[in-house]
């Protein structure tokens, strides 16, 4: 069945946007950050701390395919780093994946990311001044892996529901 998949940099709105499609379409919606958290009952924080960046790419991996090997049609929001790892940017074009790269711009991240980060191990530590060097260079490093997705929509300058409205446009 149908698995649509929300990617992007941490900040471009995956976790909001799939909830508020799910609304919209009536398909459901999970946020792999969120499996993840519940399946091991930790925060990613907890997660990051106790056991490391590695472990949470393997824990990543392992979820990201068993959402995709689930035979409901879903809306799967990722995680900004799920493409980037254990070669899961190939799954981003599997038949019936249709994986949409939420596109923003350093400004637009770095707006967002500023006052949203302490849920974001990354980022967490990062002042003003540091934040928007790693966004603009982390971004860069990521930018082959989020490319391969088969759509992209430019969320910059945009509403919520005009994002949304993008999405359903190419999912008609
Ligand atoms: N189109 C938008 N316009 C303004 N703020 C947005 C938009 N989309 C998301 N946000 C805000 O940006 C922040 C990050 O959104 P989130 O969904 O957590 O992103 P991600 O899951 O990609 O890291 C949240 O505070 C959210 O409310
Ligand atoms: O970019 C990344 O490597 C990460 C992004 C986070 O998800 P969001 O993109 O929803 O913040 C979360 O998976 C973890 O902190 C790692
Ligand atoms: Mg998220």
């Amino acid at each position: 069945m149908k698995k649509i998949v929300l990617l992007g940099y941490m900040g471009c709105g995956k976790s909001t946007i799939a909830q508020k499609l799910s609304n919209i379409t009536e398909i459901p919606f999970l946020d792999l950050d969120k499996c993840i958290e519940n399946k091991v009952n930790l925060t990613i924080n907890e997660i990051f701390d106790k056991h490391g960046e590695i472990y949470f790419r393997k824990l990543e991996h392992e979820t990201f395919l068993e959402l995709l090997q689930s035979p409901e049609e879903i809306i799967i929001g990722l995680g900004g780093g799920t493409p980037c790892y254990a070669d899961n940017h190939e799954l981003l074009n599997k038949e019936g994946v249709i994986s949409i790269y939420l596109k923003a711009s350093i400004d637009t991240l770095y707006g967002r990311l500023l006052h949203n980060k302490s849920k974001r191990p990354l980022i967490a530590d990062k002042n003003e001044d540091e934040m928007r060097e790693f966004i603009a260079t982390h971004l860069f490093e990521r930018s082959f892996y989020y490319n391969q997705a088969k759509y992209k929509v430019s969320v910059d300058e945009k509403t919520i529901d005009e994002t949304i409205s993008d999405i359903l446009e190419l999912l008609a």
